[in-house]
């Protein structure tokens, strides 16, 4: 590496000392510019672990807020336009977003740093919309900050109006029209794949029925000089194509550029050419950028675009805004870095639960193994923490999870809350149902498994199908970004690890012309695990009955297994009740208490 790549010391908090792979290509820069972010969770003191590749990672939301701030400038100076833009998720998936104290909500403490960011256009995700006291704050506290650009064209919120009467309205805008600082004109919408599994009191429309509402009619009859679709849907496998379609049919050939979210993955593709698709990866692993040079209205050329993802570090960061350490943090940036840091400390995440002996990980170690971290969470850590001060310890059991709900690898050394809550960020309860026989209750994991195999078998165009179908709609895009990190390892994992002296990240294969990654890596390796997760079934004969212990967030599918399994009783919601006070998201620090100690 340069030297460039060693002088990323940062006074403001512990840096990781690791060297980092500077880029070497300097961004294309078209008339209008895009610095795009999606499904960050919370994710804003960068990741701090220092085991590649987590350092390309170690940029912090200052660190953005400084980035941001010296390329406007630099657009200033080139006289194009720049615009900064997200695609939602800003809930759960580390302590500064879920480790609020009791009577708190989850991200309303975050969400007050991303408001402080000139973002021009934000859209709502899934996770805004799980918990309906977190829909409301983004309703009542973040949107308003966005003055008009805060978009759910097909979500709202149902709130007392002002005689108490309840009325559902949008929890942002439908849409927003504005210019840019070179006076382009812009329509935008803020589109939401079709969730189902939101909390009462929130809607979700139909992709399908949006586009066929006089609202959006109208919105999209003025022609601008180009649309912009902001949203929470994958870019490819999805229903952009709906809202593209609608557009199209009324402008042929405006410029549609749309930035989509919630797979997680890094992705691109054209729907014509006269449009760029762009998806920018999860948890701030990646900062995207689009550019495009916007001919003459009516013209019918191809767009020249263009696109790359960025590792968020101050080593990608000052590269690209040609500065140095000591000229790249900006005072904004460092009060951002100083608030986050102190809200760390108010909300006690470096708390220590115990001593992790060795990194735990879910996609990288096999399953079943020592290292998987799926095995760790259902074997060991939810046998020991459900049962603490639990009357019902003594009775066997057999306890299930849904392994979507392990979010993020444990690293060895201090388990912290924040550790915990990045692993396992959901606020989850469990459940039971007592007196299953040992003998139904063995068979439930392997066929909850099973019926997630088959569909796993088949062909990824097909995912939208069937019982697949009914899981998308509930948020599960796990399966998309597995097979991602898969294709990665499997195309030319080994060699690159083995040979070319890289450091572990994203090697990304999109469908847009030319490389996407801003610095090339080694691939991570990838083992397949199953969809659902349990502990040892209990040394007892089939016919002992036994607690069937499992997480609210699977309910309708375990009954619905279970159902299927034997037919001496329809089990309904009615048969199931509180397990343990002890939410997911404690249960490895619990573990941790006891057997890192
Ligand atoms: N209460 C919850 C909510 C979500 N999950 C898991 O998250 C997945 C959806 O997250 P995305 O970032 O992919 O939108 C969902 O499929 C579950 O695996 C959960 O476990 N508990």
């Amino acid at each position: 590496c340069g030297d460039h790549a060693h002088d990323h010391s940062h006074e403001k908090r512990a840096f990781p000392v690791t060297a980092l792979t500077p880029p070497t290509r300097a961004l294309e820069w078209g008339d209008l510019n895009i610095i795009h972010t999606t499904d960050s969770h919370g994710w804003l003191l960068g990741h701090q672990k220092t085991s590649f590749p987590e350092p390309n990672y170690s940029g912090d939301l200052g660190d953005f807020a400084s980035f941001v701030s010296h390329m406007k400038q630099l657009a200033l100076e080139k006289d194009v336009d720049l615009l900064l833009v997200d695609s939602g998720d800003l809930h759960d998936g580390t302590g500064l977003s879920d480790g609020f104290p009791p009577g708190g909500v989850d991200g309303h403490e975050s969400n007050k740093f991303l408001a402080k960011l000139p973002y021009d256009l934000m859209s709502i995700g899934n996770h805004e919309l799980y918990i309906y006291a977190n829909t409301l704050d983004m309703f009542q506290n973040f949107a308003p900050q966005l003055k008009g650009r805060y978009l759910s064209s097909n979500v709202n919120i149902t709130v007392a109006d002002k005689h108490g009467k309840p009325q559902s309205v949008p929890v942002g805008s439908r849409f927003a029209k504005f210019k840019t600082r070179k006076g382009r004109k812009v329509t935008s919408l803020g589109v939401l794949f079709d969730f189902t599994d939101n909390d009462k009191n929130t809607t979700v429309q139909k992709v399908s029925d949006m586009v066929q509402e006089k609202w959006f009619f109208d919105a999209i009859q003025e022609e601008p000089d180009l649309f912009l679709l902001v949203g929470h849907m994958p870019v490819q496998r999805d229903d952009w194509p709906l809202v593209f379609n609608a557009v199209r049919k009324v402008h042929p050939t405006t410029p549609i550029l749309i930035l989509g979210g919630h797979s997680h993955i890094r992705d691109c593709v054209q729907l014509d050419g006269r449009s760029m698709s762009l998806e920018s990866g999860r948890y701030m692993e990646t900062v995207g950028w689009m550019s495009a040079n916007l001919d003459k209205k009516g013209s019918k050329k191809n767009i020249t675009f263009s696109r790359r993802y960025l590792d968020p570090n101050r080593v990608t960061y000052e590269f690209h805004t040609r500065t140095r350490n000591a000229s790249f943090d900006t005072s904004s940036g460092k009060s951002i870095t100083q608030g986050l840091l102190q809200l760390a400390e108010k909300f006690d995440l470096n708390f220590k639960f115990g001593t992790a002996p060795q990194d735990f990980t879910i996609d990288r170690s096999p399953f079943p193994s020592n290292s998987s971290l799926l095995s760790l969470y259902a074997a060991e850590a939810m046998p020991v923490a459900l049962t603490i001060n639990n009357t019902r310890a003594s009775i066997p059991n057999i306890m299930i999870t849904n392994s979507g709900s392990q979010r993020f690898d444990v690293y060895a050394g201090a388990f912290t809350k924040n550790d915990q809550l990045t692993a396992s960020p959901f606020a989850d309860s469990f459940l039971f149902i007592p007196n299953i026989t040992a003998g139904v209750a063995k068979q439930v994991l392997p066929a909850l498994n099973n019926a997630g195999a088959e569909n796993r078998k088949r062909a990824l165009e097909e995912l939208l199908e069937g019982r697949e179908r009914e899981l998308y709609k509930k948020g599960y895009v796990d399966m998309i970004f597995r097979k991602w990190l898969e294709e990665m390892d499997r195309r030319d994992g080994l060699e690159r690890r083995a040979g070319q002296n890289l450091t572990l990240g994203y090697v990304t294969k999109d469908s847009c012309p030319g490389v996407g990654d801003d610095v090339v890596h080694a691939p991570l390796p990838f083992f397949e695990t199953p969809d659902f997760i349990g502990s040892n079934a209990p040394n007892v004969t089939d016919d002992t009955p036994i607690d069937l212990v499992f997480v609210d967030f699977i309910e309708d599918q375990l009954l619905s297994i279970l159902n299927s399994l034997q037919t001496a009783k329809n089990f309904t919601t009615t048969d199931v009740q509180s397990y343990t006070p002890v939410l997911a998201s404690a249960v490895l620090g619990l573990f941790a208490q006891k057997a890192w100690n």
